[in-house]
């Protein structure tokens, strides 16, 4: 696994890609809104790995709750995986939980799935796959 994108939660895209962009030198490469993860994202290169910024899209979405339990900050890891449903079978016969085990479809063209943070001493970690 290699570590594919670090997610952060924030308030306003707006105020955050200026900031971020300031940061990092450069401009983000793409905004993708995911509305069945209930965010919009915008993304960074880094070298080998991503920065995605989250945004909120409806009052309801995962980042929505975590601002308002923990503020803004890293909300997840993302690790790139070459076969997710292979991935997901191995980390299960371990015994990690899973939020939901069917891959979905995510941002920048990749089928993504979930660990639940309380199997992962708290971190919330994705899955991803490129999508062929
Ligand atoms: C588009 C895509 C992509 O890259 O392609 C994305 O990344 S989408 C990224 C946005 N989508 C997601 O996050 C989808 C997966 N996330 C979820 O399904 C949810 O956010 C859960 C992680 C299951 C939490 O939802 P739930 O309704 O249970 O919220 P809750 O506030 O009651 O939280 C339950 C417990 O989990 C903890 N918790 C919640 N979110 C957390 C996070 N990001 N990292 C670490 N811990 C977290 C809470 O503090 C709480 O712990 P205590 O019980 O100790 O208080
Ligand atoms: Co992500």
């Amino acid at each position: 696994m290699k570590l594919e994108h670090i997610g952060i939660a924030v308030k306003s895209l707006g105020v955050s890609d200026e900031l971020f962009a300031k940061l990092l030198g450069k401009e983000s490469y793409k905004k993708e809104t995911v509305e069945r993860e209930g965010v919009v994202t915008s993304f960074y290169e880094t070298g080998e790995s991503k920065i995605e910024l989250l945004e909120a899209s409806n009052p309801e979405s995962p980042i929505s709750k975590f601002i308002d339990k923990k503020g803004e900050g890293i909300h997840h890891l993302a690790f790139g995986v070459e076969n997710i449903y292979d991935e997901v079978k191995r980390l299960k016969n371990e015994g990690f939980q899973f939020i939901s085990e069917e891959p979905k479809e995510g941002a920048d063209n990749k089928l993504v799935v979930f660990l639940h943070p309380k199997s992962t001493n708290g971190v919330l970690v994705e899955l991803c796959q490129e999508k062929s």
